[in-house]
């Protein structure tokens, strides 16, 4: 880099508007949406499509709702030629659905091009020729009267050459290539002179397609440029005023919302923002954008996966896994503070209509995304994405003190192994630390009985170091009976501070779970866990996990 980059280049100077009136606009319905996705994107493809890949990427994008598809530049590449011959003599355009392609300003490009279209129903022909000042001089060698001549002599000859077919309902299409850097009164010129060649009516409209073809500064001036021309263009009533903004500042999505708020109709662009250099606008990402303020695409991302894997392999490159909407990582939450207030937010979506959940701007269930990979839990994440993990994959509902206590021992495995934990591998810890715990005690069974005045009496049969004992206690509640009989044999107080439980599973397979938390020897509390099928028993065995743990670790810390 140069320690002074204005020796080198210069601010875009853009139009002064002193009136202008995009900025109070909003987005309120969806506009006429082009994929270009066969066309520009795929001349951007280190591999162009065969016919087979673009049959199956058109197929799907008239699936997803495109009315207009542009399918390729039929006199410029063979295969282009006879894609659009197989699209129309194997019937494969629906009624609803008009396909375009593109020429250059030649007489044999063009004649080459309506001969590719024959005998379809209808059909946009999109004509470019580029009108800014680099490409006037250094390009073309020649000036403003000569890239205008190209432009209405061009246009002339597709008015004639068109006239040839007219089996074939015809749309034209202009496109002032490189409009971002023309001088503005000078593109309208060369658009008003090619309107009045053409002579669209309100039933035959021609659009005005207005290229940011390479995007030259911030959004804010392509929305100015635009809406100067949706204000300035005479037959502005017989025009479809169409926007092409590439990706070359990464603002191609901003610089089209901005567009459409200026006064734009339409706009092409490519799935997942494919095309030349940095890409044309992602239309994914500005169709999900109006989705989530309520204002329905008339795309269908419903099943944005199969979308996604489509695109990677006709185009051969992969999406990156943070695209917006669409890439693995966009619904994941690795750091604790995010997904604690995931895991409220999800918790209380159910009870209301309209999304609310913190850090999720859409419901991954509207892209056919699961809740699955919303919360992964690393060496970032807190209590709240264990405990939703737990909850969802295990169907455990740990109390919160118990969520810090774990989330402590899922941080230090964590930190030793430095990688994600799978949903699987902390069950598998908190199985360990809980469920299976192992120690001295082993219990056997259980038997509760209610005495006379209410008391209730415990029969417990357990090992200790492989020896079957029996013991018995009496307490005001089974637990409080088994707390009693416990101490009596070990000696040792237990101090039950808290008592949780639910059940887990459905019908008859259905058990419960439950939490004690116990006074530890360092005052603390600890928690002891255990399921069965009686609520009971789950208690009593909760309760010799508890004697195991507290029994064992301090065993451990010596060893250690
Ligand atoms: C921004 C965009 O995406 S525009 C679309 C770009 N896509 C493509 O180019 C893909 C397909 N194109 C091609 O395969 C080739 O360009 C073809 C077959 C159409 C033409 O190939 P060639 O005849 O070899 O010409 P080439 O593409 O090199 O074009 C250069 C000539 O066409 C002229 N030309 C370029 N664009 C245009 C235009 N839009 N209208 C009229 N003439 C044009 C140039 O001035 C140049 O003329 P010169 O030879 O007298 O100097
Ligand atoms: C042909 C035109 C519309 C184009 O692709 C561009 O300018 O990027």
């Amino acid at each position: 880099m140069i320690s002074n980059p204005a020796s080198k280049y210069q601010a875009f100077k853009g139009v002064k508007l002193t009136q202008r009136q995009w900025p109070s606009n909003q987005i309120t319905k969806a506009p006429i949406w082009m994929s270009t996705d066969l066309r520009d994107g795929n001349q951007a493809l280190i591999d162009p499509m065969s016919i087979e890949t673009k049959l199956r990427f058109f197929k799907h994008l008239v699936a997803i709702g495109f009315k207009q598809i542009e399918v390729g530049f039929p006199s410029a590449s063979d295969i282009d030629f006879k894609f659009v011959r197989l699209l129309i003599e194997e019937n494969h355009i629906p009624d609803d659905v008009t396909i375009e392609v593109l020429t250059q300003a030649r007489y044999e490009l063009i004649e080459r091009t309506v001969e590719s279209l024959r005998g379809t129903k209808q059909a946009i022909l999109h004509m470019y020729n580029p009108l800014a000042p680099a490409f006037r001089e250094i390009v073309y060698k020649t000036d403003k009267a000569g890239v205008k001549n190209i432009a209405t002599q061009g246009t002339k000859w597709v008015k004639e050459l068109t006239a040839k077919a007219p089996e074939v309902n015809w749309t034209y299409q202009y496109s002032p290539e490189v409009f971002s850097s023309t001088e503005l009164r000078f593109a309208k010129e060369v658009c008003d002179a090619v309107v009045n060649i053409w002579q669209p009516s309100r039933d035959n409209k021609i659009i005005i397609n207005l290229p940011a073809t390479v995007e030259m500064n911030t959004p804010n001036t392509y929305a100015d440029q635009i809406e100067w021309m949706h204000t300035h263009l005479k037959q502005r009533q017989h025009i479809i005023l169409s926007v092409h903004p590439h990706n070359d500042r990464g603002t191609a999505v901003a610089a089209a919302e901005l567009a459409l708020m200026a006064g734009a109709d339409r706009v092409e662009g490519c799935l997942f923002g494919n095309g030349e250099r940095t890409g044309n606008v992602d239309i994914v990402t500005l169709a999900m954008n109006m989705y989530t303020q309520g204002v329905h695409p008339e795309l269908d991302f419903s099943n944005i996966d199969s979308v996604r894997m489509l695109v990677e392999e006709c185009n051969q490159l992969p999406i990156h896994p943070r695209h917006p909407y669409a890439g693995e990582l966009v619904f994941t939450a690795f750091s604790g503070s995010h997904q604690d207030a995931i895991k409220k937010g999800l918790a209380v979506q159910d009870k209301q209509a309209l999304w609310q959940v913190p850090y999720l701007p859409i419901d991954p269930a509207d892209l056919g995304r699961s809740y699955e990979s919303v919360v992964r839990v690393n060496s970032q994440s807190g209590k709240g994405g264990v405990a939703f993990l737990l909850a969802r994959e295990a169907g455990l509902e740990l109390p919160r003190k118990l969520q810090i206590e774990f989330s402590k021992i899922v941080q230090t495995h964590n930190d030793n192994t430095g990688k994600e934990a799978s949903a699987a591998a902390i069950i598998d810890l908190f199985e360990q630390q809980y469920f299976n715990q192992s120690g001295p005690f082993e219990f056997i069974k259980s038997q509760i009985s209610t005495l006379v005045g209410g008391k209730q009496s415990v029969d417990i049969q357990f090992k200790q170091y492989g020896t079957t004992h029996k013991i018995n206690g009496v307490g005001n509640g089974p637990i409080d009976a088994a707390v009693n009989a416990i101490q009596s044999f070990t000696k040792q107080t237990i101090e039950l501070v808290d008592f949780h439980e639910h059940a887990l599973g459905s019908g008859s397979g259905v058990i419960a779970v439950c939490y004690l938390e116990l006074k530890a020897q360092n005052n603390m509390s600890e928690f002891a866990v255990a399921k069965d099928s009686n609520s009971m028993t789950a208690a009593i065995k909760a309760l010799f996990n508890g004697i195991n743990r507290q029994w064992v670790e301090p065993v451990m810390q010596k060893q250690a």
